[in-house]
């Protein structure tokens, strides 16, 4: 399979270059080496993609559900087809390892494809009785809907966009991120092949200043990020200045609690998988976590000894478990922030340096690491890392472990580890996050609702509810009778 593409945008059907965008490298993060070159959208570009996706949005909403439906589980199914082929591309561009890639991303696509397909023919409204008539709801797309990217999970990321909006009848443009711009642009040829009409899923490339100006652009009228919080406030700002529809993903510092009556083998794992999956570039990741002062020593010698275990190497070999960051600038960002937990006094209980692997020496590999002794106002404490770096505090009671929990602007997801049933329901119902776990951390499936709380997000994926997301309610009044004289 080829990895640098026909060319770097996909609009209204086929691919199209814009020869004069700034050039921007994707590297393979496990040696650096440069894997494709696109370039970034300008203006004319974005326009371009705007006129297509209208033209496409007019054809698709005129469809009925059933039939939008159709294509979107026959792309579901050509994604489960190349799962293989567009694993290694997932794995090439992000640097995540093939065990990961094959699970979780087109795979996790074609979920989303598959569930929200079904429910395309099943969005209804309400009746309402009224005097001398009724009055119904209708919910209705809100047309062209901009979707932008993160790094970590790039094609899982534009099918949980795409999957909702289009079963709503929208249209929508992707912009992935500019670290990975590769495997949204195969489900996009995905999507045409299963016969969605030209237009209505494109993506163009490009760094802020595209994503900027695909967010603002008067023909967008919903903006759907993931990203980061500064990133994420800026979007929904200048989209709120338009009173355009957003949803917002974004990132977090989640809180994991690990009481003393929690099975610690069980915890130790949640802890490993809410940390160091996808090299700790997660956004749901708790990298918190509260341990027990009681079980702290059993909980610290399982996990040193799992933590000793994990297999880091070439994210093409099928038994690396854990590969390198996305690029070096994230290495980079990650290391300080391991320089500043020192600094500020905590103890480097595992890891903190780059690991030596014969022949990839210019990758962006990190080994795991723990810090203990963590004091809840250290900035590793309280900012998000996006590396595969776990605080472990310990704590004496349930108040005040939740309250700590509690005490950040995140709000994205939270977990608890426990034998006891009521103790885990009244924590989880005390604490402030959009998605909790009990007695296990970081498994999703499509089913359920994603997002957060507080800082970290605004509306849904997922779910039910990102129907609510990506369509409005219209409300029609009907009458039956002849009207009488109003004067
Ligand atoms: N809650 C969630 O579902 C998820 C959240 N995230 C969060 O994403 C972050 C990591 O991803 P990054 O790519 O570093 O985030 P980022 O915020 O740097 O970039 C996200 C996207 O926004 C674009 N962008 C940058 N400036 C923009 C602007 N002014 N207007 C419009 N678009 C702009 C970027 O090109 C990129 O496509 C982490 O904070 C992580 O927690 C990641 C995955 C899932």
């Amino acid at each position: 399979m080829p990895i640098q593409p026909q060319a770097s945008h996909y609009i209204g059907g086929r691919y199209i270059e814009n020869e004069t965008g700034e050039p921007i490298d994707s590297r393979f993060p496990a040696t650096g080496e440069v894997i494709a070159t696109v370039r970034a959208a300008d203006a004319a570009i974005v326009d371009q993609a705007v006129a297509a996706a209208r033209k496409g949005y007019e054809e698709w909403s005129a469809m009925s559900g059933a039939d939008r439906g159709r294509v979107l589980c026959a792309a579901a199914r050509i994604l489960r087809d190349r799962n293989e082929e567009l694993a290694m591309l997932e794995t090439m561009d992000t640097g995540r390892p093939l065990q990961e890639t094959r699970v979780a991303d087109a795979a996790s696509a074609a979920d989303c494809l598959e569930f929200f397909g079904g429910m395309a023919d099943k969005i209804r409204g309400e009746q309402i009785s009224g005097e001398e008539g009724f009055i119904y709801t209708r919910r209705e797309p809100f047309g062209i809907c901009a979707g932008i990217g993160a790094w970590n999970y790039p094609i899982q990321n534009a099918g949980w966009k795409a999957a909702p909006a289009l079963a709503c009848g929208n249209a929508m443009i992707f912009k992935p991120s500019e670290t990975t711009p590769l495997s949204t642009l195969k489900l996009a040829e995905i999507l045409t092949e299963a016969g969605a009409p030209d237009g209505v899923f494109n993506v163009i490339q490009g760094r802020g200043k595209t994503g900027q100006l695909l967010a603002e652009h008067p023909g967008v009228e919903k903006v759907s990020f993931t990203g980061s919080v500064p990133t994420g406030l800026k979007v929904n700002a200048s989209a709120a200045s338009q009173l355009k529809h957003t949803t917002m993903e974004l990132g977090g510092k989640s809180p994991l609690i690990v009481y003393d009556d929690a099975d610690i083998e069980s915890a130790v794992i949640g802890a490993l998988l809410g940390n160091f999956y996808s090299t700790g570039q997660v956004c749901t990741n708790c990298t918190r976590v509260y341990v027990h002062e009681t079980v702290m020593d059993q909980f610290l010698a399982q996990l040193s000894e799992m933590t000793r275990r994990i297999r880091i190497g070439d994210p093409r070999d099928p038994e690396t478990q854990m590969g390198p960051l996305v690029s070096d600038t994230q290495l980079a960002a990650v290391m300080s922030y391991i320089e500043a937990g020192k600094a500020e006094g905590a103890h480097l209980f595992l890891g903190g340096g780059r690991p030596a692997l014969p022949g990839l020496e210019d990758g962006s590999f990190i080994e795991p690491t723990i810090f203990t002794g963590v004091r809840d106002e250290m900035r590793i404490a309280r900012e998000e890392i996006f590396g595969p770096v776990m605080c472990v505090m310990s704590f004496a009671g349930d108040e005040e472990v939740i309250e700590r929990a509690n005490n950040t602007a995140f709000g994205l997801a939270a977990g608890v580890f426990t034998k006891d049933l009521r103790r885990a329901h009244r924590t989880a119902d005390r604490l402030q996050a959009g998605i909790c776990w009990i007695n296990n951390f970081n498994v999703y499936t499509v089913q359920p609702p994603f997002g957060g709380f507080k800082k970290s997000g605004i509306g849904r994926e997922n779910g039910f509810a990102a129907i609510e997301y990506y369509s409005q309610v219209k409300t029609v009044f009907v009458h039956l009778e002849p009207l009488a004289p109003a004067y």
